[in-house]
């Protein structure tokens, strides 16, 4: 007899959990891992960094991807971090790899290309259904951010003016009114300057999505102001690439933003 086919649940775990996060006023952090700069050895350090600094979640992604690159990455992080969600952070329908837990699916709402709007989505929705993967549907804006970043050059796209808030808060509006569940405000990687606290602040406001910030967080202050406007997780990758000992500076910011301790 032929068996029906089960439905991955709408609202999957992982996003409980963010959710979760927000209604309880609990801070995160994920760090960024970029596949085309993965070395066992230094990987080994950081994952045994992370059981002293512990993180919510591994992000793995990058612009190019070498698909081995990242399959031996998430082999790595499974085998010594089992317990960390890993979430794929893709920029192309190629990068999906059901050996993560889930994906967080771009929908590149500050942009005009049709491609990462819903072209690559298309693509990659057969594979995504079979992998078993959570999908995570996000609004993903890029801010401008001083200079072009690998984002906002690889999609072709113009990012949204670092100084207007409330054009940031009317993407999300319209983000979350299409449906999408999450919303990631990113100044790209390597931002020169973070998203603005405004622009946070705005969003924070306009939406009930659970809010991702990244780029350019490389000091424990710039983590505590994202959170403390609003974010409910936040995303180092390139200083943490550079320099692993910022973690414990890194989390640490996170929970004084989630206890609502004044930095000194
Ligand atoms: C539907 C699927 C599976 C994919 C499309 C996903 C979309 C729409 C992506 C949005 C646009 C985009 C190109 C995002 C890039 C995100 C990313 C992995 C950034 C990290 O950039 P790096 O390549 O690490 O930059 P650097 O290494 O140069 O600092
Ligand atoms: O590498 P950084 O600048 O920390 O940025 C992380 C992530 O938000 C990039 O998409
Ligand atoms: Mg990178």
């Amino acid at each position: 007899m032929p068996t029906t086919p089960t439905l991955p649940p709408l609202l999957p775990r992982l996003l409980d959990t963010l959710a979760g996060y927000r209604q309880q006023g609990r801070k995160a952090l994920a760090v960024l891992l970029d596949p085309d700069d993965f070395a066992a050895d230094r990987l080994l350090h950081f994952v045994a960094l992370t059981r002293q600094h512990p993180i919510d979640f591994f992000l793995v992604g990058g612009s190019l991807v070498l698909t081995e690159h990242q399959a031996a990455l998430i082999a790595l992080l499974k085998a010594e971090a089992p317990q960390v969600p890993v979430l794929l952070f893709p920029s192309h329908a190629l990068h999906v790899d059901p050996a993560a837990d889930g994906i967080l699916l771009l929908s590149l709402i500050s942009g005009r290309n049709p491609d990462f709007l819903i072209g690559q989505h298309i693509v990659a929705a057969p594979r995504l259904r079979q992998s078993g993967l959570q999908v995570l549907p996000t609004g993903y804006m890029l801010v401008d951010s001083g200079r072009p970043t690998t984002a906002s050059y690889i999609s072709g796209t113009a990012p949204l003016p670092h100084d207007k808030p409330s054009i940031a808060a009317a993407t999300a509006m319209a983000g979350e009114q299409l449906g999408l569940r999450l919303m990631y405000l990113d100044g790209g990687s390597g931002a020169q300057q973070p998203v603005s606290a405004a622009m946070i602040r705005a969003v924070r406001q306009a939406v009930d999505t659970p809010l991702i910030v990244g780029g350019g967080l490389n000091t424990g202050e710039k983590i505590y102001t994202a959170l403390a406007a609003g974010a409910d997780l936040v995303v180092v990758g390139n200083h943490l690439e550079r320099t692993p000992n910022f973690l414990a500076d890194a989390v640490a910011a996170v929970r004084e933003a989630e206890h609502g301790l004044a930095r000194i």
